[in-house]
């Protein structure tokens, strides 16, 4: 399909499957990345308001990916050939640790409340999707590409409010950087790599259906965003 029959993790970083999507669905991604919200973190006019609710629906949010993040590495476990795979997913796993640790004190930093608050719709809606691909009958293909997007999506919209041409608010700065930092945009292409891997060798119907995973975590993505206006 993609030619690099000579590589065995099925495809380098522009011929693989993913890349294909991701010039293919480039729109939608770049509707997930380069969204109203992020534009006015990177130009400075972000309304605090909107932060303050992006921030408590988010620690929501990755309290429930804890739980797909688990599903995930269960199926590597089982189904990857590839044992490093368990290994990059268990780090991620360690990595949300400090990421539930950071949301809590920085809502402290904010004055915000974590304990009173309940999940808005749209968040209820990619929490109850998040579940749906935690089913044993999710193949590993699905699952690892649905967290490879989910992760990416964070990773390219805050590392955008990091460019040097940014006008980012100092306060905002250390957010950006925990997603936009250069390890995670490491981590974020060696799950790219896992997913490529798995895809290179997925039949038909199940890289079918990986397509529309990860047009759906776009679409996902972006209603979260959308949530952040009030
Ligand atoms: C909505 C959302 N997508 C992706 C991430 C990245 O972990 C996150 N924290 N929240």
């Amino acid at each position: 399909m993609e030619g690099g029959e000579s590589k065995k993790d099925g495809g380098d970083e522009c011929g693989g499957t993913i890349e294909i999507w991701l010039r293919k669905h480039a729109l939608n991604f770049t509707r997930a990345t380069r969204h109203p919200f992020i534009l006015s973190i990177r130009d400075g006019s972000v309304d605090i308001a909107s932060f303050k609710r992006w921030l408590e629906q988010d620690y929501l949010f990755v309290r429930a990916f804890v739980a797909f993040a688990a599903s995930v590495l269960i199926k590597a476990c089982k189904e990857s050939e590839n044992g490093s795979d368990m290994e990059v997913l268990l780090q991620g796993i360690s990595a949300l640790s400090d990421e539930l640790a950071w949301f809590k004190s920085e809502a402290e930093k904010w004055g915000v409340s974590l304990s009173g608050v309940s999940p808005q719709p749209a968040n209820l809606s990619y929490c109850r999707f998040l579940d749906s691909l935690m089913s044993q009958e999710v193949e590993y293909t699905v699952a690892i590409t649905a967290f490879w997007a989910i992760e990416t999506v964070y990773q390219d919209s805050f590392a955008y409010c990091l460019e040097v041409e940014s006008k980012t608010p100092h306060e905002l700065k250390e957010t950006c950087k925990r997603w936009g930092n250069a390890a995670f945009g490491h981590y974020c292409r060696t799950l790219q790599k896992m997913a490529n891997r798995q895809l290179h060798k997925a039949p038909g119907d199940v890289i079918k259906k990986t397509e529309a995973t990860f047009l759906q975590v776009l679409d996902k993505e972006i209603d979260f965003w959308n949530m952040s206006h009030g």
